[in-house]
């Protein structure tokens, strides 16, 4: 996430960010954005994002998921996708494809490069 971020500081510093708690305090001290914080994702914060998807708050979410591992909140992760996908907000689960949503959100912000460094 922080090497995403870092990639994409161009866009991301026009975007309002809302991350749960410790990758956006993660992503924060490394990179400098502004990120409001919600509580972490175990702790509820993945349910308080998808709020914000239902009233319509958020233009994408990215949620990189690690396929290995599995997380005990596991179900509070589930109704955030199904939210996203009810509300038709883009939704990345891997790198490459919130570098796809990253790299349009910032030509529809008129960076002529959205992404500083390309990692492929
Ligand atoms: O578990 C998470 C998302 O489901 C992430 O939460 P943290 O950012 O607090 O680690």
């Amino acid at each position: 996430m922080v090497e995403l971020a870092r990639s994409f500081r161009a866009v991301l510093e026009r975007c309002e960010l809302v991350a749960t708690g410790t990758t956006g305090k993660v992503v924060a001290e490394a990179t400098g954005l502004l990120i409001a914080r919600m509580q972490s994702g175990p702790l509820g914060g993945d349910q308080q994002i998808g709020a914000e998807v239902a009233a319509g708050r958020v233009d994408a979410v990215i949620f990189l998921r690690d396929p290995l591992t599995a997380q005990p909140h596991e179900p509070d992760i589930s109704a955030l996708m199904r939210v996203c996908d009810v509300h038709d907000v883009p939704l990345a689960t891997n790198a490459a494809t919130a570098a796809l949503i990253l790299t349009a959100l910032g030509q529809r912000l008129g960076l002529a490069d959205p992404c500083a460094r390309h990692t492929g």
